[in-house]
């Protein structure tokens, strides 16, 4: 039988990994994944990789535009056998991918072993409106979705369900807090209509320079030194400018674990990461961002020989951590 292969789209920290992570856990399907992130490291592979059937990780870059497709052809070729590993494959796209291409990508894969499973578009109903002010091509991408996810239910803005069952002219949109969803939705054995007429007349229109990672940038930063609490709270508390995405891990002094840190738009999450490696290793994701400025920044929030560090101190950090 063919492996669907569905693709997960949607912006920056929408909720595509939390998404991924809920169906790894939850199905019981063998899932093989793809991802594919904007940095140069692949935090999101880190992320996922414990609970895999089968990943790879796809290169530095959006998969819609810098990844060629014979690369994609091969991921697929390793996941999807008739033996093989795997019953689904999920591709997590960067959150700046452009969905059209993503699907003609799976669409011209020259693997007799898979068939296009769909697209879902994961929606961050906390900063929707703010988002499409700055990228009107949301609207596009929600048209062009099989099935919505309005992710972080528990903080929509008032009226956002309204809004987005409107724009998505008929795409079925579903409410969910950290992804929960069940995963017979996504993966549904009923053949689909056929999408590429209506996907690739889009993809057909669409100017590069439009595309949402257009302007976009990232920035890694990497230390073994710990950092100090109080000033990488200070960091992200005075948000660098352009900064929209930040997501990785980070060691700190006085605390017994690493911690992963998370920020989308002036929302921080911290989370207790006991299996990452002791060391921080941060991807930062922006319009305009000023690489050497933020770099300083980190560099001054590392701990030296002179400092004194509070064991209160971290409670700048895990003040952060809810769940
Ligand atoms: N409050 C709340 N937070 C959520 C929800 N879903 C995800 N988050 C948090 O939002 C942050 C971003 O989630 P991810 O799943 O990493 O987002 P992503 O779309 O994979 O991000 P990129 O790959 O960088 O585009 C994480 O800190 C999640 O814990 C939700 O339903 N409610």
């Amino acid at each position: 039988m063919d492996i669907p292969v569905l693709v997960v789209a949607g912006f920056l920290g929408a909720g595509k990994t939390t998404l991924l992570n809920h169906l790894l856990h939850t199905s019981d399907l063998r899932v093989g994944v793809i991802v594919n992130d904007f940095g140069k490291v692949n935090i999101d592979a880190l992320t996922v990789a414990a609970q895999v059937d089968s990943l790879v990780s796809l290169g530095n870059g959006c998969l819609c535009c810098a990844v060629d497709p014979e690369d994609l052809d091969e991921m697929l070729q390793r996941l999807a056998r008739p033996d093989g590993p795997v019953d689904v494959i999920v591709i997590e796209a960067s959150g700046l991918a452009e969905p059209p291409a993503m699907v003609k990508m799976v669409l011209a894969s020259a693997n007799p072993h898979i068939r296009y499973g769909g697209l879902v578009e994961v929606v961050d109903a906390a900063e929707f409106t703010e988002t499409r002010q700055t990228h009107p091509r949301l609207d596009l991408h929600l048209r062009q979705a099989d099935l919505i996810l309005l992710n972080k239910a528990d903080r929509a803005e008032p009226g956002v369900l309204d809004l987005v069952r409107e724009l998505a002219e008929g795409t079925p949109v579903v409410p969910t807090e950290y992804g929960r969803v069940d995963p017979a939705l996504l993966f549904d054995p009923v053949d689909r209509p056929d999408p590429v007429e209506r996907q690739l007349s889009f993809e057909d229109l669409v100017e590069h320079e439009q595309h949402l990672h257009a302007g976009y940038a990232s920035v890694e930063f990497g230390h073994e030194t710990p950092l100090h609490p109080r000033r990488f709270a200070r960091f992200l508390t005075e948000r660098p400018a352009g900064l929209y995405r930040m997501k990785g891990f980070a060691w700190f002094e006085g605390a017994d674990e690493p911690l992963g840190v998370q920020t989308v738009g002036s929302s921080v999450w911290v989370t207790p990461a006991p299996d990452a490696a002791r060391r921080t290793e941060l991807v930062m994701i922006g319009a305009g961002l000023d690489a050497r400025a933020i770099t300083a920044q980190l560099d001054d929030a590392v701990v030296t020989a002179d400092d004194t560090v509070d064991p209160l101190d971290l409670l700048s950090i895990t003040r952060y951590q809810s769940r």
